[in-house]
């Protein structure tokens, strides 16, 4: 593996959570950069955590970056598109479970990958190279081939690479589509951590293990299969470890749940952790997180 360098590639948007009396709070947040929230907060200083995506020259995108440099999260390689803005989604919650409307369809971010030079800089040096179904399907199908070229690049260089597939129908032109890119995605990664309850549907995975299985016979190294309250399943070729989380104290919000399961997951291991202990961990960092508004939660809550 190359340096403690982690990089995160994907959309941040404006969050409001909360919504009761017609009251939000305004937060930023998307999957990506949740993870690499998790991951800087979780991880010891010796490791540098870098976002990468695409801003404008608004006040918002201006906030966004002091916000990411504020929480030593590294900005150095967000690009600038000047006539656009980030994007934006509300949170609400409908018969337990959260829900997300977006206008995200101009969004800067959506151009992240328009530089392939500075794409492939961005993550020259990285240790762990993450991103997700998101960041695939918020890009132009030749977007797209740039950042997998670059992603293939750094993992040639030593990089381990990390993907959730996190499946959001919404931003996709069809299903089939989905489906292939993320799995000709997903055939490209080391680490894949996909939600069970999401891909069923689409891939007909009857259990967590048919999950698993369609990941390692792509060649996955270690497939992380989260399945909201019920145990996850991490599988390699020669492990299956089955973790259940502990019961939540409350849920007020589960937006964020994965990413912050992602993040204790993948910190873990960098420690040097098992894929018990690490699925150990993940599960105590969502458990935190579902107790709070909005996807990003301080660090103090965390310990
Ligand atoms: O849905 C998205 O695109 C987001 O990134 C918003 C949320 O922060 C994310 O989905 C939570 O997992």
């Amino acid at each position: 593996m190359a340096g403690k360098r982690i990089v995160s590639i994907g959309e941040c948007m404006i969050e409001m959570s909360g919504g009761e009396d017609r009251t939000y709070r305004l937060g930023y947040a998307g999957d990506t950069l949740n993870t690499a929230w998790y991951l800087r907060a979780l991880l010891g200083k010796g490791w540098d955590v870098d976002y990468v995506t695409a801003l404008g020259k608004d006040r918002y995108s201006d906030d966004i970056r002091g916000f990411l440099k504020d929480n030593h999260i590294g900005t150095d390689h967000i690009g600038t598109i000047p006539e656009r803005r980030p994007g934006l989604y509300m949170i609400h919650q409908d018969k337990g479970d959260r829900h997300f409307t977006y206008w995200r369809d101009q969004s800067a971010a959506k151009l992240l990958a328009d530089d392939k030079s500075a794409l492939q800089k961005a993550v020259e040096g990285a240790s762990l190279v993450y991103f997700s179904g998101i960041t695939l399907a918020i890009l132009a199908p030749k977007a797209r081939g740039r950042l997998l070229e670059a992603i293939v690049k750094a993992r040639d260089n030593g990089a381990k690479i990390a993907f959730d597939t996190n499946l959001r129908p919404a931003l996709w032109s069809s299903p089939r589509v989905m489906a292939s890119v993320l799995t000709a995605a997903a055939s490209l990664c080391d680490i894949v951590l996909p939600t069970h309850t999401d891909e069923a549907p689409l891939f007909g995975d009857k259990s967590v293990d048919d999950t698993a299985d369609r990941y390692l016979e792509l060649g996955v190294e270690e497939v992380v299969v989260k399945d909201g309250a019920k145990e996850a399943l991490i599988a390699t070729a020669s492990e299956r470890v089955r973790i259940s989380p502990k019961p939540a104290e409350k849920v007020v919000d589960a937006t964020g749940a994965g990413d912050s399961f992602n993040g204790g997951y993948l910190s873990a291991r960098l420690n040097g952790k098992s894929i018990r202990e690490a699925a150990e961990e993940a599960h105590r960092v969502a458990g935190v997180v579902i107790g709070h508004k909005g996807a990003l939660v301080e660090p103090k809550f965390l310990k």
